[in-house]
């Protein structure tokens, strides 16, 4: 598959699908969301079907396949009822992602390096179907090694720890979180991982992580979904665009 920009933008619509969940129903439709996502100009749809089913359904995903023409980036644990899923439908890409039932949002990186041999074995299917497989991790070299053995193609940094520090005022913090991403994105580039990045991630903090040479798509979801509230979708994913593109520059 062959993609426009150097530096990619995934639309994740979970949380369109939390706001129809909200009051049940169909509306808003995040099958819609994707649509114009789509339309302004994302590179990919990000939709993590939680184990709960909190926002994403089993049908979300159902629509998603058949009428999407930029690729699906998948999220899902490691479980075998997620695995089932994704080898019916064949994504582009699956995201390994952690998962915790009371959590508010996903709050740290895939535990890997414990639980490698397990992790080995799950992911083989899917790359055998076709789908590359991609760990949500945390900025740590320990984790980005056991992913890279386990025969992982792709690594996502939780780029959460640095958007909250910022957002909490907590700059020295902050900073030393944007240098973890920075050395890590290198060592993962190093290993021949291909090197993806977010979570929280908004018009105040995508520029430095979109800066960083090796980081090759960043998915965005949560920001843009609210974002749009006050001006609309299609601007809200125009600027991030923008953002992003003149952090390259
Ligand atoms: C895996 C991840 O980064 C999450 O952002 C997810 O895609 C959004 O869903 P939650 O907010 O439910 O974690
Ligand atoms: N994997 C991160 C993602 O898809 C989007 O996270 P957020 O922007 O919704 O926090």
């Amino acid at each position: 598959m062959s993609f426009p920009h150097p530096l990619r933008l995934g639309v994740n619509i979970d949380h369109v699908a939390t706001v129809r969940n909200a009051r049940g129903g169909a509306y808003p439709d995040p099958l819609r969301a994707a649509k114009l996502a789509q339309e302004a100009g994302a590179d990919g749809i990000t939709a993590h079907l939680r184990e709960d089913r909190r926002h994403i359904s089993d049908a979300d995903i159902d629509g998603l396949m058949e009428v999407l023409t930029i690729p699906l980036n998948f999220e899902m644990a490691a479980t075998s009822e997620m695995q089932a899923i994704a080898l019916r439908h064949k994504p582009h890409a699956v995201c390994i992602v952690p998962e915790k039932r009371e959590e508010r949002t996903t709050e740290g990186g895939l535990e890997v390096a414990r639980e490698e041999n397990k992790l080995a074995h799950f992911i083989a299917p899917l790359r055998e179907a076709g789908c590359r497989v991609s760990i949500f991790i945390a900025a740590d070299q320990r984790q980005i090694e056991a992913a890279h053995r386990i025969g992982a193609e792709v690594i996502e940094l939780h780029t959460g720890a640095y958007c909250d520090a910022h957002a909490e005022g907590h700059f020295a913090e902050r900073d030393a979180e944007l240098a973890r991403l920075r050395d890590m994105s290198t060592f993962a580039h190093s290993l021949g991982l291909e090197v993806h990045a977010g979570h929280g991630l908004t018009y105040d903090t995508v520029q430095p992580v979109a800066a960083f040479p090796e980081v090759r798509e960043l998915n965005i979801g949560h920001f843009l979904i609210g974002e749009a509230i006050f001006r609309g979708l299609t601007p809200a994913i125009a600027e991030m665009r923008r953002l992003m593109d003149e952090a390259r520059a």
